[in-house]
């Protein structure tokens, strides 16, 4: 380790002991976190399946730059990339369309673990978990932007059988990893102007929903998750899967609501969330993710709410309930920095929040003393975290600052480049 750091470290835990902050504690219960990648980052939502149509579901990447991962091989060495920059031991978040089964396509309703065989043979080699989410988009059955609310009991019938299967292949992975896999479910079912029958849609995804759930599966293999949305392009009047909707479904099934950053009308703050949904369930799923004036999924960066959101997860003791997931996608940057600037940015954050002279601003607040509470607040966001954080990253192998850009620019060179020569 740098002298430099491990001395700017030894300053920074004097200070922060001042204040009534144990800084080993701190950098110990961080090291425990784990933050779920997405593997869709990658290659720009596509998937393994061959379409070359849209992704459909009212989702947009935008962005060409080069290097996009055009298969499992070439996404796991992006994955094994990031995940070498980001200090912690974390997770891989899957979704249905990365299936591996080459020269014999297999449709959604027809899935099994073995075609993630690969996934689950990587994920235990580097004692990574795995998450799960069903394809509910870029599919023909999702044409016209409807899946486990559609009008036709076929096509219903095949979404329904799809999200049976996937929590199935939750569990496989769960088995095989030996930590439970969030299985996350979300559609993008809606209308793009206003609908006469909003009744009749939801009534039809609740009755989906429950047959997808029927199962009973063990929460130590699989755990379900719903996640609800404001509006998706070509669905901005009507959604079937809104928040109220998946928040009741979710009291009243025992699953974990999955909470997504840029889920919500812009003046809404999912920090402020937290603690309303937790009084009533047992567990969360987070997608972090940052809007821009829209759900645009910009790459996360260290804003004032990213900074409330862990805030409120250290404050309300909510880390064991909560499971941390990010959810972006930008093709205008490097992908593979794209990942690693967002976790190492969530993983900040919570460093941040751990570090928080909490007791004395609880303290304050409860004397009623707000002039305090505000003076201390602002005061503790110049404390020395970032001194923590470069010993912290040092002290797993990992650079501290920008240096991880290095070895960014060095992958692009030997590897990404590569794919644009051969045509990617
Ligand atoms: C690709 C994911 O399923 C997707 O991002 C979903 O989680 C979502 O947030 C849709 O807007
Ligand atoms: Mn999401």
């Amino acid at each position: 380790m740098d002298r430099n750091v491990r001395e700017a470290f030894a300053l920074a835990r004097e200070r922060y002991a001042e204040l009534g902050v144990d800084v080993d504690r701190a950098i110990d219960r961080l090291g425990r976190l784990s933050v779920s990648l997405h593997c869709w980052q990658g290659d720009d939502v596509v998937g393994f399946e061959g379409s070359s149509g849209e992704i459909g579901g009212g989702l947009a990447v935008t962005g060409r730059y080069p290097g996009r991962a055009r298969d499992g091989d070439e996404l796991r060495a992006d994955l094994d990339r990031a995940l070498s920059l980001i200090p912690g031991s974390h997770r891989l978040n899957l979704h249905a369309s990365y299936a591996e089964a080459p020269g014999r396509p297999v449709d959604r309703d027809a899935l099994g673990p073995e075609h993630f065989s690969r996934w689950i043979d990587w994920a235990k080699r580097r004692g990574v978990g795995l998450d799960f989410n069903p394809t509910f988009f870029a599919h023909p059955l999702a044409a016209d932007g409807l899946t486990l609310s559609h009008p036709d009991p076929a096509i219903r019938r095949f979404w329904v059988d799809h999200g049976i299967i996937c929590r199935r292949i939750g569990a496989a992975f769960g088995e095989a990893t030996g930590t439970p896999c969030v299985t996350n479910l979300w559609i993008p079912d809606g209308s793009k102007d206003l609908p006469v029958d909003r009744k009749g849609p939801r009534e039809r995804l609740l009755s989906s929903l429950d047959a997808i759930f029927a199962e009973p599966i063990d929460s130590a293999r699989n755990k379900d998750a719903v996640e609800g949305k404001l509006f998706g392009i070509g669905a901005e009047a009507y959604t079937v899967g809104s928040h109220e909707f998946y928040l009741a479904y979710a009291v009243s099934r025992g699953k974990l609501l999955c909470l997504d950053a840029g889920h919500y009308h812009p003046t809404e703050v999912l920090s402020d969330k937290l603690s309303a949904v937790l009084a009533f369930l047992d567990e969360a799923l987070l997608h972090v993710s940052r809007g821009v004036r829209w759900d645009s999924d910009h790459v996360v960066t260290l804003t004032d709410e990213l900074d409330a959101i862990a805030q409120e997860l250290v404050r309300g003791d909510y880390l064991g309930r909560v499971h941390l997931g990010l959810d972006f996608f930008d093709a205008s940057i490097n992908r593979v920095a794209a990942w690693v600037i967002g976790a190492r940015n969530l993983l900040k954050a919570l460093l941040r929040a751990l570090l928080e002279p909490i007791d004395r601003l609880r303290a304050l607040e409860a004397e009623g003393d707000l002039t305090g509470r505000l003076a201390l607040l602002e005061e503790a966001k110049l404390l020395p975290s970032g001194a923590v954080w470069d010993y912290y990253c040092q002290e797993r192998g990992v650079p501290g600052g920008i240096e991880w850009l290095d070895a960014i620019r060095s992958y692009e060179r030997d590897v990404l480049a590569k794919r644009v020569e051969a045509g990617a």
